[in-house]
């Protein structure tokens, strides 16, 4: 709780900036013709100057109810295909994607004021990318992938600390094991947006589309 006597929240965040000073530019006029491209050099450019959580993607979903939600996964992978994650088959994320394939998928690197919005449609990457990917994870992700069981409610933590030890030791033990339900899941986006936050609020935005004849780009008003 705050100090009654002091800043209210409100005022703390008003005063809080929301960029830094020292932000890279953006010139849309210059940018590579596909998004991938772009993307691929923006998110490089987030890990080289060292950005918390470079990888983290906000993935956000509808449910055959209608309902929204959003939450963070890790982007392991951008192709020609599109932005693949991993999680599991028994989560919201993909029941809502089974029920509805339209897809929103957000990066936010705070240091550089820079934002990438996808949106689109996701598919999942098939059982052997889904296998590969899991065998990719260290023994201690693919036990914490196999203890869990998404969305259950947990009688306590120290349920969740003995599965998931009692399944990094099976992981340990056999490195062919896999998880049933992991999949690796892509999103192919048919719009990105990518945006530069400017010190002084002349805000760089611009909008790739995809059409029949290929990746049209529009700088947008902020
Ligand atoms: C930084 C960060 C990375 C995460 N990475 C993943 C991930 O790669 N895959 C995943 O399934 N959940 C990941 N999570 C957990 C999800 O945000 C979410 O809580 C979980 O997948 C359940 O989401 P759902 O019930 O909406 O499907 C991550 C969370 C954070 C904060």
């Amino acid at each position: 709780m705050s100090d009654p006597a002091g800043p209210t929240l409100r005022d703390r965040l008003r005063r809080t900036p929301a960029f830094g000073a020292d932000l890279p530019t953006f010139e849309p006029d210059d940018a590579p013709d596909a998004p991938h491209a772009l993307f691929e050099e923006w998110v490089l450019g987030a890990i080289d100057a060292g950005a918390p959580a470079p990888q983290a993607m906000t993935v956000s979903t509808r449910g055959a109810d209608g309902s929204v939600s959003a939450r963070v996964v890790v982007l392991k992978d951008v192709t020609a295909e599109g932005w693949h994650f991993a999680t599991d088959a028994r989560s919201r994320k993909v029941q809502d994607l089974t029920a509805d394939a339209a897809v929103a998928a957000t990066f936010y690197w705070p240091t550089l004021a820079r934002q990438v919005r996808l949106t689109g449609r996701a598919h999942p990457a098939g059982a052997e990318a889904s296998a590969a990917d899991f065998r990719e994870r260290s023994p201690a992700s693919r036990g914490a992938a196999l203890a869990t069981r998404p969305g259950e409610p947990l009688g306590s933590h120290a349920e969740l600390v003995a599965a998931i030890d009692e399944a990094t030791a099976r992981a340990d033990a056999d490195r062919a094991l896999v998880l049933p339900e992991w999949q690796l899941w892509v999103v192919v986006p048919d719009e990105i947006e990518f945006w530069q936050g400017s010190p002084e609020r002349a805000h760089v935005r611009a909008v790739y589309r995809k059409e029949s004849t290929g990746w049209t780009r529009t700088r947008l008003w902020p």
